[in-house]
């Protein structure tokens, strides 16, 4: 202890204050800038979020909601959500609060639901409990939300959301049920090669109950409303509703984003999915096959999912949807990727999964309308949709750039392997599954065109994965050709990913799309045939696939030779080209392209044992002429004349 002259010890003196405001030209720095104006941590906290759209009106917003006061606008709007969300048997609506539960203190907006006089016996717990609701929220409240509360929810090297889909890492097409009544009866496609698998209305409510009791036992769901069709006249409402921020982020990207303005005018949808993909059905319900169920009703306008939470089964029952409304307005509904040349020449893409959509239709010397779902109308074409689901199995920056270069905050990547420390995705990776996908919206593509709408076609791509090697890369289609090729829908792909596999299996699907069509597929085909011919279009199969030889001998065609095939379909030269025909299939090849060797556009010269060849054409010949079988007693379009061509526009042998 310090001692004072006379050796007495002294208490501790304070050290003097630094001074910090006089002191000019000293080492120490100061901060001078403002202070800040919060009193506490909380107040500081609150400072660093402004309130925004689309949860604060519009100043001096038109339209039907203009007149409304902020909070009978959100009123309403929580009014509707609770109306999507009842009971059919019980409560008229469950108690929702708008936000997020681990952040709402106190109850905020309530919906005024009205308690129909109901015996007591209809009151149930569900209807005393408050389910928040997470309305419409952007990318970075719906990444906070995965990452929180959803396991197997990271952010990635490049700022995309990688998330697990759960046991579902693709579709269930067996069990997809529609709804059969009345009117559904003779209106959609039944029976053998239909996708629409029938239940009862009955049925129907029992998994509807299912899903919505499910939902309203959580302490929150996610709430989007959006739009489907790029086309203003033809733009359809939708609903969503879900238990995980993934989903809710998949709809955000896939379907058209509402302006705030838009939102405040939104009103009642057009169709509302439940998605409680986390919860089984209950196989003890009658149609039950399985734990899944995909349910849609038509007349309901309403769409269940339960026991999938693989998301793209979402997109995909839209797009069923739409192939049922569209036909009814005379427009046709397309599986097709659709892209416009600088001149505005749209081609559209038609194919199965993997065979090439979105590859080719994202190119960047064209611009992008859509990859996936279209219509074609009296206007032209417009996309379905406001983004895009690409495969990412062997994705390169090189190949795929634009692709590459979408994968970025915002994006869900589901199902991808990435490194724990990095987060650097390895694209070659299959543990989780093949079928690994990244959902982003549309305007990721720097080349894509918004408005997504364009005018005629004047290319109809119809693309192959032919596993067997017997097509040609390229072929011109006669009209006939065009819709014997699009009514059969053929793809080969290998069976699987184990090694081993020798015999590629051939698959063939209604108008490229037999698992979302809702009308025979005669239908659409007629409709296809007669735009066409209205337009002046030009029909092209393109084999993606083999070369070579078949699966396990040849190797697939070199995406950069696809590239060229296609890039001489748009500029018109391969108009021009000198053609020869085929026997069996009797299909028109080029014999040059520029930038690809003309020896592998015709298939027999690219394999070494011609017998092998000639056999397996005439076996995939086979399989073509068998498939058809169903559709020879069809009449197609308005004369006869056009069935006959169809029919005789297959192979020969
Ligand atoms: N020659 C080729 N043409 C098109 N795609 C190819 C080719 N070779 C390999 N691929 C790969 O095949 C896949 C095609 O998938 P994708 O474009 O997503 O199909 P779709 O959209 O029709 O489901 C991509 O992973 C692409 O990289
Ligand atoms: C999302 C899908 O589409 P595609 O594979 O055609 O891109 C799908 O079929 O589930
Ligand atoms: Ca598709
Ligand atoms: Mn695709």
């Amino acid at each position: 202890m310090a001692a004072n002259a006379n050796g007495v010890p002294t208490p501790r003196s304070p050290l003097a204050r630094i001074q910090t405001q006089k002191k000019q030209n000293g080492i120490c720095h100061d901060d001078s800038g403002k202070p800040v104006k919060a009193q506490t941590i909380d107040e500081l906290h609150s400072l660093q979020k402004k309130r925004s759209a689309p949860t604060t009106p519009l100043e001096g917003a038109q339209g039907a909601f203009a007149s409304l006061s902020e909070e009978e606008r959100q009123r309403q709007q929580l009014q509707s959500i609770s109306a999507s969300l009842a009971s059919l048997t019980r409560e008229t609506g469950p108690k929702l609060v708008k936000g997020d539960p681990a952040k709402t203190q106190a109850v905020a907006r309530v919906a005024h639901h009205h308690h129909v006089e109901a015996p007591t016996i209809s009151v149930s717990d569900s209807s005393l409990k408050f389910t928040h609701v997470l309305y419409n929220l952007s990318p970075a409240e719906l990444y906070e939300q995965a990452i929180k509360y959803e396991k197997g929810s990271f952010i990635t090297a490049t700022g995309a959301l990688a998330t697990l889909s759960g046991a579902k890492t693709g579709r269930s097409p067996r069990d997809k049920r529609v709804v059969i009544d009345d009117s559904t009866q003779d209106e959609l496609w039944w029976g053998k090669g239909s996708p629409n698998i029938e239940m009862d209305e009955h049925t129907f409510m029992v998994n509807r109950e299912r899903a919505v009791d499910y939902l309203n036992s959580l302490d929150k769901v996610f709430v989007n409303d959006q739009f489907l069709n790029w086309d203003p006249q033809n733009r359809i409402k939708v609903r969503i509703v879900s238990a995980r921020a993934y989903h809710s982020l998949f709809m955000h990207n896939m379907c058209i984003r509402p302006t705030p303005e838009e939102l405040e005018n939104f009103g009642t949808p057009d169709f509302t999915i439940y998605n409680a993909g986390q919860f089984p059905c209950n196989r003890y319900t009658h149609y039950m096959t399985s734990s899944t169920s995909i349910d849609l009703n038509l007349a309901r306008r309403e769409m269940v999912i339960l026991g999938t939470q693989y998301a793209g089964e979402m997109k995909k029952g839209l797009f069923s949807v739409m192939h049922y409304l569209m036909p009814k307005r005379q427009i046709l509904s397309l599986h097709s990727g659709c892209n416009m040349g600088k001149d505005g020449d749209v081609a559209l893409f038609f194919g199965l999964s993997g065979t090439g959509k979105t590859t080719l239709s994202t190119d960047h010397n064209r611009y992008l309308i859509g990859d996936d779902e279209h219509c074609w109308s009296d206007n032209g074409v417009s996309n379905i949709e406001g983004g895009c689901y690409a495969k990412c199995i062997g994705l390169s920056r090189e190949k795929e750039p634009d692709i590459w270069n979408a994968i970025k905050f915002g994006t869900v990547l589901e199902n991808v392997v990435f490194d724990e420390h990095s987060r650097e995705v390895d694209y070659e990776e299959k543990s989780v599954t093949e079928n690994t996908r990244a959902a982003y919206p549309i305007e990721y593509i720097p080349n894509a065109k918004i408005p997504c709408v364009g005018p005629h076609p004047k290319n109809v791509i119809l693309l192959a994965c032919d596993a067997f090697g017997v097509l040609p890369p390229v072929s011109k289609l006669s009209l006939a050709q065009t819709m014997y090729h699009f009514i059969s829908g053929y793809t080969a792909l290998v069976a699987g990913t184990e090694d081993g596999i020798k015999e590629p299996t051939a698959t063939f699907s209604a108008c490229f799309g037999a698992a979302f069509i809702m009308l025979h597929p005669t239908k659409y085909a007629a409709m296809l045939a007669e735009k066409m011919q209205k337009h002046g279009a030009t029909g092209w199969l393109v084999n993606t696939g083999w070369s070579g030889g078949s699966y396990g001998y040849g190797s697939r065609i070199k995406l950069p030779y696809t590239r060229k095939i296609i890039d001489a379909i748009h500029s018109g030269s391969l108009m021009n080209a000198t053609y020869q025909k085929t026997d069996v299939f009797g299909l028109e090849i080029p014999t040059e392209i520029e930038g690809v060797p003309s020896q592998i556009l015709r298939p027999e010269n690219t394999w070494g044992d011609k017998k092998a060849y000639k056999d397996t054409l005439l076996k995939l010949a086979g399989l073509f002429k068998k498939n058809f079988e169903t559709f020879t007693n069809y009449k197609i379009g308005k004369d006869n004349k056009l069935t006959e061509d169809i029919l005789a526009a297959g192979p020969n042998f």
